[in-house]
């Protein structure tokens, strides 16, 4: 009997046992394609025909570009589920893909918290200012001349995380420990369990009280630009804003003018509207934290990754469903 085909856009970095048991229930084969032009010609060459589902990495996209309504309409009628690896899957047009009949799965709780340890490491090397000096002492100037300001201690400040998903509930315990007070806003008001009791706030409130903002929310055309100029005016002066989502919830352009005025005070950033490009005005701040989206970046993170997808895909195979649909499709 043919066994059922899968596609795999990316590579297996990690999990090599958990994806050589996939070949034992699915045939898998990978593009030639090396870009998005080149994917395309093989989608028409029937190459994928018969691929039933596909596991992809977000690196992937460097080949197929976005997973979008050209794209879906080009792959194969045969191909019935996606499993992305990734929590955020905004390079997906979840969408069009539904329209088509395929179900899309992510990778969440696996990154919650290698993602919020990155985002304590921002909100402190933020609060303190420590990049500066960082810069200095490698330049051979010790902590700089003049020396940076006195930065500022997270005991006692008030955190406002927008988007309490996974991530934004891990990073409420970890902020705790470091004598944060929390508050957050998001689309539903969580129980009180899963909120672990902090205090639930409106949109604008979180903007006008929160000495230190974090952006926990996923990408999509409601949250695109959430946070811009008018945004950024409601704040409080001398904000901390803390980003580890997806850099296009925040207008960046919008950013370093509110940098510039000190309406902020400092940002740490990990993830980037137009990756891997950085916008100069932050690059030009050495106040800034920047880091090159490393949120999930470890050993085991990317190991427990690899292996959630892996699992998206026998279940997709075995049981026809896959383990843990986005949360567009959690009810089709
Ligand atoms: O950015 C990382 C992810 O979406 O998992």
């Amino acid at each position: 009997m043919t066994k059922p085909l899968v596609l795999l856009l990316g590579e297996i970095e990690h999990a090599h046992e958990e994806w050589a048991s996939i070949s034992e229930i699915a045939d898998i084969i990978e593009p030639k394609a090396r870009s998005r032009e080149e994917f395309i010609k093989e989608c028409k060459s029937g190459a994928f025909d018969n691929v039933v589902a596909t596991y992809r990495t977000f690196q992937s996209v460097a080949i197929t570009g976005l997973i979008d309504e050209e794209l879906i309409a080009l792959l194969p009628r045969s191909l019935k589920f996606i499993a992305h690896n990734g929590a955020g899957y905004d390079q997906i047009d979840v969408h069009a893909c539904t329209a088509h009949g395929i179900r899309v799965s992510n990778v969440p709780t696996a990154v919650d918290d290698a993602t919020a340890d990155t985002n304590m490491f921002l909100i402190l090397g933020a609060l303190r200012g420590f990049n500066t000096s960082m810069i200095a002492l490698r330049n051979g100037h010790w902590k700089g001349s003049p020396p940076p300001p006195l930065g500022h201690d997270p005991q006692g400040k008030v955190l406002g995380i927008l988007g309490m998903g996974g991530i934004g509930r891990n990073l409420k315990k970890k902020a705790e420990a470091f004598g944060m007070t929390v508050q957050y806003y998001n689309r539903s008001k969580l129980s009180e369990e899963l909120s672990g009791g902090a205090k639930y706030v409106g949109f604008d409130e979180l903007l006008k009280t929160s000495d230190v903002l974090s952006l926990n929310l996923p990408l999509n055309k409601q949250t695109r630009h959430i946070i811009s100029t008018k945004e950024f005016e409601q704040m409080k002066k001398g904000v901390v804003i803390v980003n580890t989502a997806r850099g296009a919830v925040m207008d960046e352009a919008a950013l370093v003018v509110a940098l510039e005025k000190g309406q902020v005070w400092s940002c740490g950033l990990d993830v980037f509207e137009e990756e891997p490009k950085v916008h100069a005005g932050l690059i030009a701040n050495p106040h800034v934290m920047l880091v090159p989206h490393m949120g999930t970046w470890t050993v085991e993170t990317q190991t427990k990754m690899e292996t959630w997808c892996i699992d998206n895909i026998r279940s997709a195979i075995e049981k026809g469903k896959l383990m843990s649909p986005v949360g567009e499709q959690k009810d089709i």
